[in-house]
C-alpha cells in the first residue's frame, strides 16, 4: 500500500519537495533555486517553465532521497508563493509571459487609481485585502492588456490563469485540470471572503474575464490527479504558503498564531469561522476549508516586508558580517542594542502603516555605538515589527469579541536565532514556541494531503503530530515591554513619508 506523501513547496526563490511519512516524518527534502528576473525597476518575474522545471526536479531527487519511488506516494500536497499570476494557452499550455511575482510593483498606479476613486472600502469587504499592488487581480489585468490579443483571446476561453498552485495542478495533471484552492483564490482580490468563490462585481471592477479563471476547490479532498511516470497520484492537499505553514504549526482553534521569519515575516492568527475585519489596516484572508461540506475558516494576517533581509543587508550592505550566523554571534556579543534602533523601511513600511514613501532609519547612535550594537538593533528590528503586527491584530480580535494570543509559533529561517526568540516574547508579554520541525509550510501541505487522502481520520488527529522544541517565556516586566515598544514607535514615526519619489 502506497503511504508517503510528497509536499511540493513552490517558493519565492526555490523549490522544494519533502517526503513524509504517515507518521508526520520528514524521509527527505531536495531544494532547487531559480533565476529572478529584474528587468524593470520594481519588476520581478518568474519563467514559469524554471518553476514547473525546478519543482518536478525535486520530487524526482527528494523520492530518491528517500529511497522511494512514485508508486510509494499515496498522495501529492501542494503550497506555494501566492499572488504571483501565471496566464498560459490551454491548448498548447505554453506560457504567454514571465510570471508576474507578488514582489513586483508594476500595478502601483493602477492600485492608487482605485483607492482614489473610492474603492477601498468596497474591496476591503468583499475580500479583506487592500487595493494593493501585491495581489494578482491588477497584475493579470496587465497582462491581459499587455499582451497583443490576449484580453480578446481569454474571453473566448483559449487561455488559462492562475496562481502558481494552478499552474503546478495542471502540469500535474498533464494540462486536464484547471483549479485552484481557496486559500490561493483568497489573495487575488477577486474572491469573495464570505462565499469562498469569485465575485461578478469585482471581476468587472478588476477587468478580469471569468473564463481565464480556474475553478476554486477546497484545502484537501479528492482535488486532482497527477499523472507522472504512467501512473495517477492523487492531489489530496494544497494551500497557500502561509496558510500552510499557519496549519503545519497545527493552529487548529481560534486565536492560534504563527509567525515566519524569513527574508520578510509573516504573521496570522486564525480566528475560526469568522472573518474578522481589520480596523487595524491588516489583511483578513480565507486560512482554509477542509472539504466540500466543511465551513470556511479565516485568519487576520500582517507582513513584514524587510526581516531576514535586514540581516542580509549587514552581510551585503555593510560588510560587516559574512553570515547570518556572524550576525548573531556579533549582535549576542552585547547584553543590548545601547539605545540604538534600527527600523528597516527600505523598501517602505508594510501592515499596519502601508507607507510606500518610508525609508530606513538608524537612530540612537552616540560616540560609543559599536558595530556589535548595530548588529543587535537589526535582530532586534525582526522583533519590533512583528511585535507591532501582533499588537494592530490583539486590537482588531478583541474589538469582536475574539480570544487573546496565549502564546506564538515561529519557524522560518531567523526563528534559529535564540536571542531574537526571547525578546520576541519580552516584547509580545506571552510564550514564543519554536517545534521540533522547522518546515511548517511543507508540512502544512503534507497534512492537509494526509487529511484528503484518509491518512488521518480528521483534523483533530494532527496537534499530536506536532511537537515542541523550546519555549521561550517572557522575563521583561510590562512597564519596561511598554517603554521599549513606545520608542520603536517614535522611531518608526521618525522614518515614514521620507522618500520624494
Ligand atoms: N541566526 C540568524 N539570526 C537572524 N537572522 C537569520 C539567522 N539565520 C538566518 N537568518 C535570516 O533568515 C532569512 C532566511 O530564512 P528563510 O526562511 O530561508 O527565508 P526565505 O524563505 O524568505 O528565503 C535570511 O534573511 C537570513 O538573513
Ligand atoms: O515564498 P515565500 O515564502 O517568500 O512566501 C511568499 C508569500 O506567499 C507572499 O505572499
Amino acid at each position: 500500500m502506497p503511504s508517503l506523501i510528497a509536499a511540493l513547496d513552490q517558493g519565492t526563490s526555490s523549490s522544494r519537495t519533502l517526503i513524509v511519512d504517515a507518521q508526520g516524518r520528514v524521509l527527505a527534502s531536495a531544494q532547487r533555486e531559480f533565476t529572478q528576473h529584474y528587468s524593470q525597476p520594481g519588476w520581478v518575474e518568474h519563467d514559469p517553465l524554471d518553476i514547473w522545471a525546478t519543482q518536478s526536479a525535486t520530487l524526482t531527487e527528494a523520492l530518491a532521497r528517500a529511497a522511494a519511488k512514485l508508486s510509494d506516494l499515496a498522495a501529492i500536497g501542494i503550497t506555494n508563493q501566492r499572488e504571483t499570476v501565471v496566464l498560459w494557452e490551454r491548448a498548447t499550455g505554453r506560457p504567454l509571459a514571465n510570471a508576474i511575482v507578488w514582489q513586483d510593483r508594476r500595478t502601483a498606479g493602477i492600485c492608487a487609481q482605485l483607492a482614489a476613486d473610492g474603492h477601498a472600502p468596497e474591496l476591503q469587504a468583499r475580500t479583506g485585502l487592500l487595493p494593493d499592488a501585491y495581489f494578482s487581480a491588477t497584475k493579470l489585468a496587465w497582462l491581459l492588456d499587455h499582451i497583443p490579443g490576449a484580453r480578446a483571446r481569454a474571453e473566448r476561453g483559449e487561455l488559462a490563469a492562475g496562481t502558481i498552485d494552478s499552474w503546478l495542478v495542471w502540469n500535474l495533471s498533464g494540462g486536464v485540470t484547471h483549479l485552484t484552492d481557496v486559500s490561493n483564490a483568497s489573495r487575488t482580490l477577486l474572491c469573495n471572503l464570505h462565499t469562498g468563490d469569485w465575485d461578478d462585481e469585482l471581476l468587472a471592477l478588476l477587468r478580469v474575464p471569468r473564463a481565464v479563471l480556474p475553478a476554486i476547490v477546497p484545502n484537501c479532498g479528492a482535488l486532482a490527479v497527477a499523472r507522472l511516470g504512467g501512473l495517477n497520484i492523487p492531489i489530496t492537499g494544497m494551500a497557500g504558503d502561509q496558510q500552510a505553514a499557519l496549519f503545519g504549526q497545527a493552529c487548529l482553534q481560534p486565536g492560534m498564531a504563527k509567525n515566519t521569519y524569513g527574508t520578510g515575516c509573516f504573521a496570522l492568527q486564525h480566528t475560526g469561522t469568522q472573518a474578522v475585519r481589520s480596523q487595524q489596516r491588516l489583511l483578513t484572508t480565507i486560512a482554509w476549508k477542509l472539504g466540500d461540506d466543511q465551513p470556511l475558516h479565516y485568519a487576520l494576517e500582517g507582513g513584514v516586508f524587510i526581516a531576514g533581509a535586514a540581516v542580509q543587508w549587514l552581510r551585503d550592505g555593510l560588510g560587516l558580517v559574512h553570515s547570518a550566523q556572524e550576525a548573531q554571534q556579533l549582535a549576542d556579543s552585547v547584553p543590548d542594542s545601547g539605545g540604538v534602533l534600527l527600523v528597516p523601511a527600505f523598501t517602505g513600511l508594510g501592515a499596519p502603516h502601508w507607507d510606500a514613501q518610508a525609508r530606513g532609519l538608524l537612530i540612537g547612535i552616540t560616540r560609543g555605538t559599536t558595530a556589535a550594537q548595530v548588529a543587535r538593533a537589526t535582530i532586534d528590528s525582526l522583533a519590533y515589527q512583528s511585535a507591532e503586527l501582533f499588537a494592530a491584530m490583539q486590537a482588531d480580535v478583541a474589538a469582536q469579541g475574539g480570544p487573546p494570543l496565549t502564546e506564538l509559533r515561529v519557524d522560518g529561517g531567523a526563528a534559529v536565532n535564540d536571542t531574537l526568540m526571547q525578546f520576541q516574547a519580552d516584547l509580545l508579554g506571552v510564550p514564543v514556541v519554536r517545534p521540533v520541525q522547522a518546515e511548517s509550510t511543507a508540512l502544512g501541505a503534507a497534512y492537509l494531503a494526509g487529511l484528503g487522502a484518509g491518512l488521518w481520520p480528521n483534523a483533530a488527529a494532527l496537534p499530536a503530530l506536532w511537537q515542541e522544541q523550546r519555549r521561550f517565556t517572557p522575563q521583561m516586566s510590562t512597564d519596561e515591554r511598554k517603554a521599549r515598544m513606545a520608542r520603536w514607535r517614535r522611531a518608526v514615526e521618525r522614518a515614514r513619508d521620507w522618500a520624494d519619489d
